[in-house]
């Protein structure tokens, strides 16, 4: 390795391309000195740094950055709409295919699954190929993906298709985020990397109304869901046959003048010399520090800041997903169909209010992220989302306490022994699986209620009695296969919106934002490979256990453990999450070098950052030579 980085420091040492770069034109130094005044005009420091960034953002950032973050985060709807519209889908192919329970549960894991693998492999693709070719191969997969899916002639197939989708999946969500910030003035970055996420959150909410649109067409109506996901697929990869790659990984690669090229390119008519400077000297001090071969996952678990950044960086992947994200969205038609929400047809448009409502509050956390920084929009959300769940929780507690006793005990002659006839009240009846409440609701109260079997098909009838034709009969009577009848449904509804305003805008995207930052270059594709795959694990974890954790801890156990798990993740984060707003990409790995997990920034760290943004503000009528004393 060693010599390797040696070859490798030659080639970036190679200087000879300086008449290369782009002189700014007076045009731009004027208004760079504009910048300056307006900046030092500004009188309290908040209104020096938003006049900084906002006279950065007219003069300096091109159009072009934002249409490479566009077209690199569908990537990122891909991963939305391919998680979310599997649910919609299988409700019609478990009719059509005929579908066993476990089949259900392989098809949809296989694709999260995958993704976890995949995602780590792409750590080392990453690194070898380039991020550019990796999204290339990645919506590539994606296509074939969907074709697969949409011709699919037998479950077989599906499955094949579903293991291929995961692959995509895995790749594109370690290498977008990662692209995306090394693309990125750093003073941009954190929004633009966060609207990867938004785009995911967007990808669920098309899906859900997909979902809703082709729940209509009884007879393959699941291959136009999963067969659609090649449109953005072919655009994105269409798109990227002409994006560049990224400047850094160029550099590193030691493909100097590219990176000159590329740097310009997305630069527009700013001076990129002190930025091309700073990461090739980051480069090659890292490249010093850097001694012994053996695979870089080694050198970072032995390398102290490199390995309290993986700590952090996989931590924050994995109580994003333990604090129940995946589980609240595919729980929330049901929590809608407890509020009195009956018909399916409906709750399934209702799943897309929901879905929508986490799409627009991650539009918040666009929005926020520049603005009150990463460390602090991390530490509001998770403290808004454990009160959130100890809502539902309380909710469901309530429910639970005065669930309606079952006031008739029919027997079918063929299942006489049923264990459902023995529940004598609708919360342990709905808690097991095998079991399903049918009752008569008027307008004040709940009556002629039973616990019997399941429809081994369909989950959404009895097998037998009254219940076993639909979910709602025509004389007001009604099967509730995993919720109870309750006046407390509201509390848990309130506990649905908030969970999702506070989550959405904070542990939804920055998980995936401060990944794509704080580690030094040649760790940066090996750290993000091992924090997505950390999502992903925990995601099919979570997943998979909520219904068997339901069970034993009944529902509201269920909240109130996640809400547990919510506050140990404040405790984690309040303790080694440091902000990196504004600063480089090469300046972060320095917050992580002296304290046990790197603990909070201080108000005196904020100070440095608000120095910087208004040195630089101040400093683009510098000349190219003076840019250098900033740092
Ligand atoms: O950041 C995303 C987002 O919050 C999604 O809504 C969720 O489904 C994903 O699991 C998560 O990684």
């Amino acid at each position: 390795m060693s010599n390797l980085m040696g070859e490798r420091r030659k080639k970036v040492s190679d200087d000879g391309e300086r008449s290369l770069i782009k002189t700014p034109s007076n045009a731009s130094i004027a208004s760079q000195a504009n910048a300056a005044t307006a900046a030092a005009a500004a009188s309290s420091t908040g209104d020096l740094e938003r006049a900084a960034r906002k006279q950065f953002q007219q003069d300096v950032t091109p159009a072009f950055v934002y249409v490479l973050a566009v077209f690199s985060a569908l990537g990122g709807f891909l991963f939305g709409y391919d998680t979310g519209v599997v649910s919609g889908a299988m409700l019609l192919l478990k009719r059509e295919m005929n579908l066993s329970a476990l089949w259900q549960e392989v098809l949809v894991s296989s694709t999260v699954g995958a993704a976890a693998l995949s995602a780590l492999a792409g750590g080392f693709l990453n690194g070898l190929f380039g991020r550019r070719v990796c999204i290339l191969l990645a919506s590539f997969i994606f296509t074939v993906g969907g074709v697969v899916l949409s011709t699919a002639p037998n479950k077989e197939v599906l499955l094949v298709g579903r293991i291929i989708v995961g692959l995509g999946l895995g790749i594109a969500s370690m290498t977008v985020p990662v692209y995306i910030a090394e693309s990125s003035p750093p003073q941009l970055r954190g929004q633009l990397v966060t609207i990867n996420t938004l785009f995911i959150t967007g990808g669920q909410f098309i899906a859900s109304l997909v979902d809703g649109a082709f729940s209509y067409l009884r007879h393959d109506g699941w291959r136009y869901m999963l067969g659609l996901s090649v449109v953005p697929a072919v655009l994105q990869f269409l798109g990227f046959l002409f994006l560049p790659e990224s400047p850094r990984w160029l550099i590193q690669r030691g493909l100097t003048q590219k990176a000159r090229r590329v740097l310009s390119q997305i630069r527009g008519n700013q001076n990129i010399d002190e930025e091309y400077d700073s990461i090739k000297s980051s480069i090659e001090e890292e490249e010093k520090d850097c001694v012994g071969g053996g695979p870089v996952i080694w050198h970072m678990l032995t390398y102290p800041p490199a390995r309290r950044a993986l700590i952090v960086g996989c931590g924050l992947q994995m109580f994003q997903q333990l604090s129940g994200i995946n589980t609240v969205m595919y729980y929330s038609a049901t929590i809608l169909q407890m509020s009195g929400v009956r018909d399916d047809k409906l709750a399934i448009w209702l799943a897309s209010v929901t879905a929508f409502t986490n799409f627009l509050f991650t539009l918040l956390g666009v929005w926020l992220v520049e603005r009150v920084g990463r460390r602090k929009l991390t530490l509001g959300s998770i403290i808004g989302t454990g009160l959130s769940l100890t809502l539902l929780a309380v909710g469901f507690l309530l429910s639970a306490q005065h669930t309606p006793p079952v006031t008739l005990h029919p027997s079918d002659p063929s299942t006489p022994n049923s264990t459902c006839s023995r529940y004598g009240s609708c919360e342990p009846c709905m808690l097991d699986p095998a079991c399903g409440f049918c009752y008569r609701e008027n307008s004040s109260s709940v009556f002629a209620t039973s616990c019997v079997p399941v429809s081994p098909a369909y989950t959404g009838e009895a097998a037998w009695g009254r219940c076993s034709n639909a979910t709602q009969t025509k004389d007001g009577t009604y099967w509730a296969y995993n919720y109870c009848p309750t006046s407390y449904s509201w509390v848990v509804l309130v506990g649905l919106i908030l969970y999702l305003a506070f989550f959405a805008p904070g542990m939804g995207p920055m998980p995936w934002t401060v990944n794509s930052e704080i580690y030094p270059l040649w760790a940066r594709s090996t750290g993000n490979a091992c924090s997505a795959g950390v999502n992903w694990t925990f995601n099919v974890l979570v997943s998979l256990t909520f219904l068997h954790v339901a069970q034993y801890l009944t529902y509201y156990g269920a909240f109130f453990l996640y809400s547990g798990l919510a506050l140990l993740g404040f405790l984690f984060i309040y303790g080694c999450l440091p902000e990196t707003k504004g600063r480089r990409l090469e300046e972060i790995e320095s917050l992580f070098e002296s304290r046990l997990c790197s603990c909070g920034a201080s108000d005196a760290d904020e100070g440095r950052q608000i120095e910087y943004i208004r040195v630089k503000g101040s400093n683009y009528h510098l000349s190219d030579n003076d840019a250098s004393d900033v740092e």
